[in-house]
């Protein structure tokens, strides 16, 4: 089976409305033919980009939601309400997510779940601190949040999901896994996801690293067998660095 590449920019808290839609304006015609590329921006920005992106390969992603549909959750955004606005991809369970907010598994879950009653598509964040990689542990943390994020999904829904292995010592620090290395944990990732829901739905998820990828490194991380694309921070800000990511992808 043959994947679509698919490299995402998590722009995270930057950018007002009119940077993102100057940036869409800057990358709508350079996108690259049979390689998806996806904008997550912050809230304040995704109206105008999903605007801005209409009749273009550019699709738009949020950051984050919660997962009831409404109710007394001040300053929280729902599925619902990412829907309505046009949104079609969302990221869950980011490290600094998990780091911050005090995110659990049971939390993303919850927040997939949702995603999926809506018909958003995650891009589900997991991976290991560095105190976790340095005891050895990497495959387990990686495994136990997999298993715990892909709770309750049916085989169809499962094989939708974009993982995105981002070892959370490589995030915004420059010191990006080894492609080599990155292969093992994805690799080892599909393999927890066959453990699931058998080979089809394992060979149909696509999955991605993060951390630390730039224009220079994108095409080793490309070239590993079960690396499908990556969700990339600070190389996603700047719309020739991220053009060049979208064309190392191919
Ligand atoms: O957290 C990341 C993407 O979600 C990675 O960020 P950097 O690409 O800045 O290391």
């Amino acid at each position: 089976m043959s994947r679509k590449p698919i490299i995402a920019g998590n722009w995270k808290m930057f950018k007002t409305v009119s940077e993102a839609v100057s940036f869409v304006n800057e990358v709508k015609g350079s996108t690259v033919e049979g390689v998806e590329s996806v904008i997550c921006s912050p809230f304040t920005s995704l109206p105008a980009l999903v605007e801005a992106t209409k009749g273009t390969d550019v699709h738009v992603g949020a950051q984050n939601l919660h997962f009831e549909d409404n109710g007394a959750f001040t300053g929280e955004i729902s599925c619902a309400m990412l829907k309505d606005l046009g949104v079609e991809y969302v990221i869950i369970g980011h490290s600094e997510r998990r780091a911050y907010f005090a995110e659990t598994d049971e939390i993303v879950n919850k927040k997939v779940i949702s995603a999926f009653r809506h018909g958003l598509k995650p891009i589900l964040c997991v991976g290991e601190k560095l105190e976790e990689r340095e005891a050895g542990q990497t495959k387990d943390v990686c495994k136990v949040q997999t298993e715990a994020a892909f709770a309750g999904l049916s085989a169809e829904q499962a094989a939708q999901v974009v993982i995105a292995y981002e070892p959370i010592w490589a995030i915004g620090t420059g010191k990006s896994s080894t492609a080599a290395d990155a292969q093992d944990v994805i690799g080892y990732i599909r393999e927890v996801v066959s453990g699931l829901y058998g080979a089809s739905v394992a060979d149909a998820v696509r999955i991605q690293y993060g951390g630390s990828v730039k224009p220079n490194n994108i095409a080793e991380y490309m070239a590993q067998p079960d690396i499908d694309g990556a969700l990339v921070g600070g190389a996603s800000l700047e719309s020739a660095s991220y053009i060049q990511l979208i064309q190392g992808a191919k």
